[in-house]
């Protein structure tokens, strides 16, 4: 097979790359007074505006070609069709079936999986309803206030992210807290304030093996014994969403309260499965339906729309056009919107587990940067930190921009003032100020002739760094599913440019694998091993302290 760097598509980029790097982006919109509105799209309430790229139409026609060249269409329907997708580990990646509206069939193994998938939503359904009619009650009979959801990363992120950012259509049913940390201080602080009659536990959990969510599950379970002597209490606050019913089991949760999730799920692509379940319980159901419409809306677009037009396809070719040819390997997710709060969070386990490798399919090391370093916060707090370095650090930052035209709560001006801010913010890192404007504005403010020359270096913004604004009509349950699978199929397309597989995540398991040999040596329950001397000098440095 060709590799990447030997298609006549990358190496004419390569070229235009070079030759065209440090033009300014302004330019090009003195060049084309309808660059706006061609190098915009709208895909169902969301617009999106790629206009302020280094991106002239031969670029994006090249990018077109680069996606034709690495047969992005076939890749695409492969997807769909729910080829193994996933190499490494032999599965399917069928995240898009848990949210397709049409009844399709969709196969694994011999296996209609819509139908199960049908069976879990309607599980869920009828969960939900009855945990908020107040028909499920706890062991001393009274009904659920407090849901408290358990897991990490994929099993963490999204339920939490769409909690967050759908808060202004809850009622007051009920009240939903987060515990990923394995740190004892977040399940202290989460369990003192509940009253376990009415705490619902959901231990979300793809493997149940998971060892931070285990101990919490396990530290939750005794906090409920405690107070509960009552047998058969653990089946009326505890449910589990897993893909290991029997290790669920093995934990004391009743088969009949776990949600089932599969392999053909990734982690971090399951928040549409019954790992959303605390967002249909805090929200109701219908909202949890209305995520997922959105989301389908978005897939439909993704696998019909034509490349040109394709939003998810031309995301993933900007962000490959800004990371590897322009050479900038950041990408700041800053959202406008404190809905939007968790987002960064989110897309950064989404887009670096996923793309975060630099081995093809084939296990050949690649010669070209692949997945973006993605950071973030909101915006408006950033401004007030790290926008510094933007505008006048060092590295150039390519950045997505996330707001919403209409606010779902606002406060007189407030969003007005937000949206201000956004856009100012677009505006100045693309035009910056060079010298000579910032000395005629010194000059224009009576500063010393002396002193201009002294100051106007530090008041330069040196501008010409890429912005993408992504503008959603109003957050809503189904706007937020449908910009989540935006992301998702920007990442599907960058790893076939980039000939990674983005479906598995080894490169996390080293980690896992040493803590759990070193746990047993911090608790003296083992002797510390021959190994490093650092790590052997910090265990014995703790193990000192520890014991006094
Ligand atoms: O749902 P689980 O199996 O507890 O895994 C949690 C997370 O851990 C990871 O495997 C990475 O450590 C993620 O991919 C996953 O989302």
């Amino acid at each position: 097979m060709t590799s990447r760097t030997q298609l006549p598509e990358w190496q004419s980029l390569v070229k235009h790359a070079a030759a065209v790097k440090d033009r300014p982006i302004s330019d090009l919109f003195q060049q084309d007074a309808q660059r706006f509105s061609n190098f915009s799209r709208k895909v169902a309430s969301t617009l999106y505006d790629f206009s302020k790229n280094n991106l002239c139409e031969s670029t994006l026609g090249q990018l077109l070609d680069l996606a034709q060249a690495v047969d992005l269409p076939a890749w695409r329907q492969q997807l769909w069709d729910g080829a193994p997708l996933n190499s490494t580990e032999k599965r399917a990646v069928l995240h898009v079936a848990l949210r397709d509206r049409s009844g399709r069939a969709y196969w694994v193994d011999g296996k209609n999986i819509t139908l199960e998938v049908h069976a879990q939503l309607e599980k869920m359904r009828r969960f939900c309803a009855d945990v908020r009619a107040g028909q499920w009650l706890g062991y001393s009979g009274k009904p659920i206030t407090d849901v408290v959801s358990i897991g990490i990363g994929g099993s963490n992120l999204g339920p939490q992210m769409a909690c967050e950012a759908l808060a202004s259509y809850a009622d007051d049913t009920l009240k939903v807290h987060f515990v990923s940390n394995v740190d004892g201080v977040q399940i202290r602080r989460v369990l003192a304030s509940l009253d376990p009659e009415r705490t619902l536990f959901v231990v979300a959990s793809k493997t149940f093996t998971t060892r931070e969510t285990m101990l919490n599950a396990q530290t939750a379970k005794a906090w409920l014994l405690q107070r509960a002597c009552e047998h058969g209490a653990v089946a009326k606050h505890f449910v589990a969403v897993t893909s290991s019913v029997e290790k669920a089991e093995a934990m004391g949760i009743a088969p009949e309260n776990c949600f089932e999730m599969w392999d053909w799920v990734g982690g971090r692509f399951s928040l549409w499965s019954a790992i959303g379940l605390p967002v249909a319980l805090y929200l109701g159901f219908s909202y949890f339906e209305q995520m997922l419409a959105g989301a389908y809306e978005i897939d439909r677009h993704f696998f019909e729309a034509p490349e040109r037009d394709n939003v998810p396809v031309l995301m993933a070719l900007i962000g490959v056009w800004n990371n590897t040819f322009l050479n900038m390997p950041t990408q700041a997710i800053l959202p406008y919107d404190q809905a939007l709060k968790f987002l960064p969070a989110y897309l950064q386990q989404a887009e670096m587990e996923s793309n975060g490798k630099t081995v093809n399919r084939r296990g050949e090391q690649v010669p070209y940067t692949t997945g973006a370093i993605l950071w973030g916060q909101l915006g408006i707090d950033g401004q007030h930190a790290f926008y510094q370095l933007l505008h006048q650090g060092a590295h150039k930052v390519a950045a997505d921009f996330i707001g919403s035209v209409t606010p779902v709560l606002d406060a007189e001006g407030h969003h007005t003032n937000l949206l201000a801010n956004l856009l100012a913010q677009t505006q100045a890192l693309m035009e910056g100020v060079g010298e000579p404007a910032v000395l005629a504005d010194l000059a224009a403010r009576g500063l010393p002739e002396a002193e201009q020359g002294a100051l106007a270096p530090h008041k330069v913004h040196r501008g010409n760094q890429p912005t993408n604004t992504l503008l959603m009509t109003k957050i809503t349950a189904q706007s937020l599913g449908g910009l989540i699978a935006l992301y998702e199929h920007k990442i599907f397309v960058q790893g076939v440019i980039w000939d990674v597989c983005s479906y598995d995540q080894w490169g996390v398991e080293l980690g896992k694998l040493l803590a759990n040999r070193l746990e047993p040596q911090l608790a003296g329950e083992e002797p510390p091993i021959t190994q490093d001397g650092s790590t052997s000098g910090l265990i014995r440095y703790v193990r000192a302290q520890q014991l006094g």
